[in-house]
């Protein structure tokens, strides 16, 4: 089938960025989430990204205003439905993710595919909840959206060859490259970094290491563009931790057991920076370790 427009379900941080790509590719995008507050937030957010790249003569001033026309808000799930592809962005939370999914059904088109953006949660499980498990996929994005060429494609175990095809086609025409994973917890890409991102947390738990000093062996010694408790701060650390859960329960092995010291973080209510607050703090100019 042919899609034009896209429905997000979710303005956080993902949320966001997918509206930004598809809105740029030249999609109708209706992004939808439960709070106003965030929607215009994501709005705003998209503008100063899209004008990044005008800045940086990447597109020009006539593409920003044609993607930011082609992008409109609502809080009424509903009106997500209509659309010819879904993609849930909510918080990592299978509850949460099927319940949008159930408020979602009554008012689907026939032919919408569903997909999920989830970073670890099965998505079979997921599609055996909808009428329509024939038509849904994990699409997984990563962050930042509109940098990382990066997209998995997850199937779950009753995914038809349409849908596989048609989201390879998707894919194309945002510019980014698909790669496919079986639906086993974290898929690929966080089944090999959350446990690092989490052996890293180890690592300041035990003392091996203080914050700055976990970091900069990582980014001068490997390479890596973040540090890895930077890059946890910038995922989300309630997402981390959620992805952790989801790999020690599904594979039922303890080398997945989620750090203490990262579920005292997201007890504290420090879930990186989003909330200002993780292993850095950002409340003042530049950010200061809290460890
Ligand atoms: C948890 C999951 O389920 C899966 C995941 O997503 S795991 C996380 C995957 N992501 C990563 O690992 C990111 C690691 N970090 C990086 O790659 C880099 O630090 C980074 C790309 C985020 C920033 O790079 P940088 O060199 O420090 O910054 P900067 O030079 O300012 O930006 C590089 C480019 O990204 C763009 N950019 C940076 N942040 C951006 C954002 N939030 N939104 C849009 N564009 C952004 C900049 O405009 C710039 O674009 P051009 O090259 O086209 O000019
Ligand atoms: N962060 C990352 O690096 C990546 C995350 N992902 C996945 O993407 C998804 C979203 O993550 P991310 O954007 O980081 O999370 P955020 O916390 O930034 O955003 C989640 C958004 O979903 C909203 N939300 C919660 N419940 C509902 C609901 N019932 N209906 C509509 N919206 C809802 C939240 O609203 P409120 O704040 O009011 O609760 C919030 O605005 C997760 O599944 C995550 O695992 C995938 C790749 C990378």
């Amino acid at each position: 089938m042919s899609i034009k427009t896209v429905g997000i379900v979710g303005a956080g941080q993902m949320g966001n960025g997918i509206a930004h790509v598809f809105a740029l590719a030249g999609y109708d995008v209706v992004m939808s989430d439960i709070s106003q507050e965030a929607l215009d937030k994501a709005v705003a957010l998209i503008d100063k990204n899209l004008e990044r790249q005008v800045s940086r003569e990447k597109i020009s001033a006539a593409e920003k205003a044609a993607a930011l026309g082609r992008i409109t808000t609502t809080l009424k799930l509903s009106d997500v439905a209509q659309t010819d592809l879904v993609i849930e962005a909510a918080t990592e939370r299978e509850t949460v993710k099927q319940a949008i999914f159930e408020d979602l059904l009554p008012h689907l088109k026939p032919d919408t595919i569903l997909t999920s953006n989830t970073s670890s949660i099965s998505i079979t499980r997921l599609a055996s909840r909808t009428d329509r498990p024939e038509k849904f996929m994990g699409f997984h994005f990563m962050n930042p959206v509109p940098v990382m060429q990066l997209v998995e494609l997850i199937r779950g175990i009753a995914t038809d060859e349409p849908t596989y095809k048609a989201l390879v086609e998707v894919v194309e025409k945002i510019g980014k490259t698909a790669a496919s994973a079986e639906d086993f917890p974290a898929f690929i890409v966080n089944r090999i970094l959350m446990p690092m991102i989490n052996e890293a947390v180890y690592t300041l738990y035990e003392g091996v290491g203080n914050v700055k000093s976990i970091d900069e062996s990582l980014k001068l010694g490997a390479n890596h563009p973040m540090g890895p408790l930077e890059l946890a701060d910038f995922i989300g650390l309630d997402t981390c931790l959620a992805i952790m859960n989801v790999l020690h329960e599904g594979l039922a092995d303890t080398k997945y057991r989620p750090c203490p010291l990262l579920t005292k973080y997201v007890e504290a209510g420090w879930l990186g920076r989003k909330t200002q607050r993780g292993f850095y703090d950002y409340r003042g100019e530049t950010p200061v370790p809290t460890r």
